[in-house]
């Protein structure tokens, strides 16, 4: 696959710190390819900026016309602009592309680094054609003349900012609650709020982490991951470069940059939406240790479930998708956990929590959308197992908060069993996934054959979720045999 190009446009940081020089470094490790068009020089060091000069309109749109003949990019990111001349040229190279604005106004030394005016035509130009902002408090008071001292006044300031069409505020909340131990950044879009917290890192140095974090959003949007998932992996991946940050020269040292994937401990943000705290359990679910994973059948009728234990199968669950009137789908739901029982099987309900509590399944399978609704307390404190579906960093993180017995991860390939919201995850990112998730069991599901259970088991999840696989077989007891044997 070729490398996705993503266009910096920003200031050159003669320190290597920030600006143009931070997001290559990001770019790099993120693994697209970045370009850059130097919209301004600046003579700095850890300690100040001491000269700064803008390129000439001339050879702002020379670098932008060499790109655009050549190079064009899937992703453009703004940082520090020099003037409303360069923001106009701008305007004519954003044509399909994604953009996401920086929109730096201050050097870490206290430096104006973009006047009124600019921040103005920040506003009336770009935020109108860009996906995503991302604004420090200070940068957002600057934009939007509110005064921001707590959350509220930030997520007032940020739906302002929305309304210049802009899909997505990112409110990077490090200089708000200074004396609280974590910081929160905010996302903010038309339909929804997120809070992404995650303990402050006290470090004096990290010079060019707003650089660095809006490069590693533009460039995770790039490799077309989703902006939730990209938001968690900005905030990894600075929470690294903070945590590793020291002094280079006598003032505040860079933010450092490690290759992705950043290590597990740096993922340490809770994402969780407005009001929806309340609802979590306080003990984490019953157990499913890793090795009793394995091979996890998933089907629709009690008749299959019976098949499938007679089989040898023990890790399964009843995923009925069809209408079925109350008293059958309970017939079924009781029927399967009793199954369960008599032949000391790991069986979970889909959906259907309420079922599983009264007849005291072994544990429940929800998905995202199913979190919202489900007494999640009450299943942890009745001790049935808890599974849980995710699509990506984001609903990793999201999952693990609660604390489940395991979190799928798909769906890993093109699967015609179920129509996805999302794109299928491939081998590279499952990887990744089943990296940052450690010793916590874990299954794959979506699109897994006999030829792709061992590549999968290979990225160090311990268990395979199948539908088709055996309910398509030609030969079902051969599949269920050769299945099981493929995890010898
Ligand atoms: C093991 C496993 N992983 C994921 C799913 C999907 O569950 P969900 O997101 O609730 O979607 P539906 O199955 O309800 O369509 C699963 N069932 N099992
Ligand atoms: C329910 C579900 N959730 C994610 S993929 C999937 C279906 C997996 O089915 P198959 O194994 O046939 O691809
Ligand atoms: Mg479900």
């Amino acid at each position: 696959m070729t490398r996705p190009i993503v266009w910096t446009v920003a200031g050159s940081d003669s320190g290597g710190g920030a600006g143009i020089q931070a997001d290559l470094h990001a770019m790099h490790n993120l693994g697209v390819h970045g370009c850059s068009v130097v919209s301004a020089l600046t003579a700095q060091n850890s300690v100040a900026v001491t000269a700064a000069e803008a390129t000439s309109a001339a050879m702002f749109e020379a670098q932008l016309q060499a790109l655009a003949a050549d190079m064009p990019a899937r992703v453009i990111k703004t940082g520090m602009l020099a003037s409303e001349e360069q923001i106009k040229i701008l305007l004519n190279y954003i044509n399909d592309v994604w953009l996401v604005v920086d929109p730096v106004a201050v050097s870490t030394s206290g430096y104006r680094l973009a006047d009124n005016a600019v921040l103005q035509a920040i506003h009336k130009h770009l935020l109108p054609r860009a996906q995503l902002v991302t604004p420090n408090i200070n940068e957002l008071q600057l934009l939007t003349g509110v005064s921001v001292d707590n959350e509220e006044q930030a997520i007032t300031a940020a739906r302002q900012l929305l309304q210049t069409g802009v899909q997505a505020v990112v409110v990077k909340g490090g200089h708000l609650n200074t004396d609280l131990p974590q910081v929160t950044d905010l996302l903010v879009s038309a339909d929804r709020v997120v809070r992404f917290q995650q303990p402050r890192i006290a470090n004096a140095h990290g010079h060019g982490t707003g650089c660095t974090l809006a490069s590693v959003l533009a460039s995770a949007l790039a490799l077309n991951y989703p902006l939730e998932d990209a938001l968690v992996m900005a905030n990894a991946y600075v929470a690294a470069g903070l945590h590793d940050a020291e002094a280079v020269g006598q003032g505040t040292g860079p933010v450092r940059h490690h290759l992705w994937p950043v290590a597990a401990p740096h993922f340490a943000a809770y994402p969780w939406s407005l009001n929806e705290k309340s609802s979590l359990p306080d003990q984490p679910f019953a157990l499913m240790p890793p090795e009793q994973m394995g091979l996890y059948a998933v089907v629709d009728s009690v008749d299959w479930i019976q098949q499938l234990l007679e089989q040898g199968v023990r890790t399964l669950q009843l995923r009925i998708k069809t209408p079925l009137s109350a008293q059958k789908l309970e017939q079924q739901i009781a029927q399967t956990v009793a199954l369960g029982r008599q032949y000391q099987a790991r069986i979970f309900i889909n959906d259907y929590w309420q079922l599983a509590l009264k007849y005291q399944a072994y544990g429940v399978h929800l998905g995202q959308e199913d979190l919202a609704d489900a007494d999640l307390p009450a299943i942890q404190q009745a001790g049935l197992r808890l599974g849980i579906s995710t699509h990506g960093y984001f609903e990793i993180l999201r999952a693990k908060a609660l604390r489940p017995s395991y979190i799928a991860l798909g769906h890993v390939f093109p699967t015609t069993t179920k129509q996805m919201p999302s794109q299928p995850q491939g081998l590279g990112r499952l990887a990744d996934y089943a990296a940052l998730l450690g010793d916590y069991t874990t299954v794959a599901i979506g699109g897994i054959d006999l030829l792709r259970v061992k590549p999968v088991l290979a990225t160090g999840v311990d268990g395979v979720a199948v539908v088709r696989a055996i309910t398509e077989a030609a030969d079902i007891t051969q599949a269920v045999e050769e299945l099981t044997d493929a995890f010898g």
